[in-house]
């Protein structure tokens, strides 16, 4: 943003400048990442009952325990804690900007093993603390650095494992960050680099999908390596159609990725009976990641890991599955559907049973194509006019649909 404003500059009086100058050093005013990091090592060294951090300062307390008499403070904090900052920190909770959804571990598990699987050696964290203080408290052989808008990790990652940004404009706050970013990114010398990120949902795609090309395109430039880098996009399922409007390469990978702190994402009494319906997309092929043999099995006709439940389709050639349930093929709309829809003759498509014909005739027809079978919000062409993403995808399924037929 401040860029963006600097740009601007020729534009503006100089007593706007101060003026955003001013709000510029008030907004980072309290950090110094260095400062924090070496109160950190200090508060390492002391026995776990003589740790603690203040929320409301967002600080660990050093010999001023009096300037904290009023806040809410956590004591106690055991090593753990400190190597695992998501387990002593409070989620931040508003659900359209920071909203923190925690992987459960058996979540974190999973992606680290595929990583190492993949022979990663560099995993780029952004918005995914958890995968990030995993890698660095108990995996060797991976290296990792975390990208996220909590400045509360520069308390406990040094500046070269924590950069404070923000992924919907590719921002980082500070430019010593950006430069330990590119450095990151160099290291890897074009190989082995992997970047795995778990936006909060209620963002947009298209800004996000924008920010990783972004990050693709330098890691190609700075690297001279000769792939793109491998990414894995954790978001739910009916994200989907968002996703490959402005990424059409991009795949979904049928794992349930699970979250401890969030009722609706995990089996359990609140939880869906389908389970979580949260998803991996990546731009790597997907025969290439293994699911556990428990709840996933191969299907050789698709030549990839899916659920259990997910039945392959003969008539689709496909395993159609996106939900979580078992689809059922309708001759008439050929193609499946979920489970519970039935052929409405009326609307000539598969509905709910308990449908209003009427609301589906009117509802039915997307407000922006006009053209029937999904809503606004789903809408291919809704994203794509006068974008450049647009063209991409036509491109990429026009060079699909080649392939195909040769
Ligand atoms: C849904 S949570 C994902 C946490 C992840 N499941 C984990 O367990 O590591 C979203 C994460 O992205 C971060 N975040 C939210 N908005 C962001 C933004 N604009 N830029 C960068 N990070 C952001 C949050 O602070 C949080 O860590
Ligand atoms: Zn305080
Ligand atoms: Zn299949
Ligand atoms: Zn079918
Ligand atoms: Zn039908
Ligand atoms: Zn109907």
């Amino acid at each position: 943003m401040w860029d963006k404003l600097r740009n601007e500059k020729d534009k503006v009086s100089k007593h706007k400048l101060d003026a955003w100058e001013c709000e510029r050093i008030t907004f980072l005013k309290g950090i110094n990442h260095r400062r924090q990091f070496l109160a950190f090592n200090k508060v390492s060294a002391l026995p776990a009952p003589k740790r603690s951090f203040c929320n409301t300062c967002s600080k660990f307390i050093i010999e001023d325990e009096c300037k904290h008499a009023e806040h809410s403070i956590i004591s106690d904090i055991t090593d753990n804690q400190l190597s695992h900052p998501s387990e002593l920190l409070p989620p931040l909770v508003n659900a359209k900007k920071e909203a923190q959804y925690l992987f459960s571990k058996e979540s974190v598990k999973f992606l680290v093993d595929t990583f190492l699987s993949l022979n990663y050696k560099y995993v780029i964290c952004i918005g995914t603390p958890r995968i990030h203080e995993y890698i660095q408290s108990s995996v060797k052989g991976l290296s990792s650095i975390l990208l996220d808008i909590d400045r509360r990790y520069h308390n406990f990652f040094g500046p070269l494992e924590f950069c404070w940004y923000n992924s919907f404009n590719n921002h980082f706050f500070f430019k010593e960050a950006q430069l330990v970013f590119e450095d990151f990114l160099k290291s890897s010398r074009g190989e082995n680099t992997v970047l795995v990120t778990d936006p909060p949902f209620g963002g947009r795609t298209e800004p996000l999908a924008q920010t990783f090309s972004t990050i693709n395109n330098k890691y190609k430039s700075l690297t001279k390596g000769n792939g793109e880098l491998p990414m894995f996009w954790i978001f739910p399922y009916f994200m989907e159609p968002q996703i490959q409007n402005s990424l059409p390469e991009f795949q979904m990978v049928d794992y349930k990725v699970e979250y401890d702190n969030h009722p609706l994402f995990h089996n359990g009494s609140k939880g869906r009976k389908q389970g979580s319906p949260v998803r991996i997309f990546t731009n790597i092929s997907c025969s290439q990641i293994k699911l556990p043999p428990d709840n996933y099995r191969f299907c050789h006709k698709c030549n990839k890991w899916v659920a259990k439940e997910n039945k392959h389709c003969m008539i689709c050639a496909i395993c159609p599955s996106k939900n979580g349930q078992t689809y059922t093929h309708c001759k008439l709309c050929k193609r499946c559907v979920k489970p519970n829809w039935r052929h409405c003759s009326n609307c000539q498509r598969c509905a709910q049973l308990n449908h209003l014909c009427k609301e589906i005739q009117f509802n039915g027809v997307c407000l922006t194509c006009k053209k029937l079978g999904h809503k606004k919000a789903d809408c291919p062409e809704v994203y794509t006019l006068n974008s450049s993403h647009s063209k991409r995808r036509k491109q990429f399924q026009q060079s699909k649909s080649k392939k195909r037929k040769h």
